[in-house]
């Protein structure tokens, strides 16, 4: 029997949508307000969904407090409060779109979980636009 647990974190940064190899008019007319030169904000909701067996002695699929501290680790503790497109090695090269901030969040929280759970991430940028990947 497959059971999913899930956590919900929140961060707060900053990002530029901008594809360097355009120019200023074409980044506009794609973008928009995205691509202010001077960055905007968003309060990023993430949900880590890890899929798998109940473990019989401790009744768990994964301890909820560790993720909770996996999360901490390789995600807010690395983007919150931080400009993703200044701040970051990940996003200095990469857009920094909702898509490519989940696939970079589960690429770094796979290495550190069991091959035996499905994990899956989901990306709030605002209440109303969200991305989900499933690896
Ligand atoms: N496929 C994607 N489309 C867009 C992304 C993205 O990451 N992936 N990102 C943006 C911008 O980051 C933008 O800041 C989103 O904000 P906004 O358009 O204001 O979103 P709201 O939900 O607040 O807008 P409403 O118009 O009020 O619904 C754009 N597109
Ligand atoms: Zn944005």
């Amino acid at each position: 029997m497959l059971i999913t647990v899930c956590r919900t974190e929140h961060f707060n940064a900053a990002h530029r949508l901008h594809n360097p190899a355009w120019d200023d008019a074409h980044n506009q007319r794609v973008f928009g307000k995205c691509n202010n030169p001077h960055f905007h904000g968003h309060n990023y909701n993430l949900t880590v969904r890890l899929t798998g067996e109940i473990d019989p002695e401790t009744g768990y699929v994964y301890d909820l407090k560790r993720l909770s501290d996996l999360i901490k680790h390789e995600v807010l503790n690395r983007y919150d409060h931080r400009n993703l497109n200044l701040d970051t090695e990940e996003f200095r090269n990469l857009n920094p779109t909702a898509e490519n901030i989940a696939v970079v969040i589960w690429q770094r929280l796979r290495p550190h979980l069991d091959a035996a759970l499905a994990l899956s991430v989901t990306l709030y940028e605002t209440d109303r636009n969200f991305v989900e990947y499933h690896g």
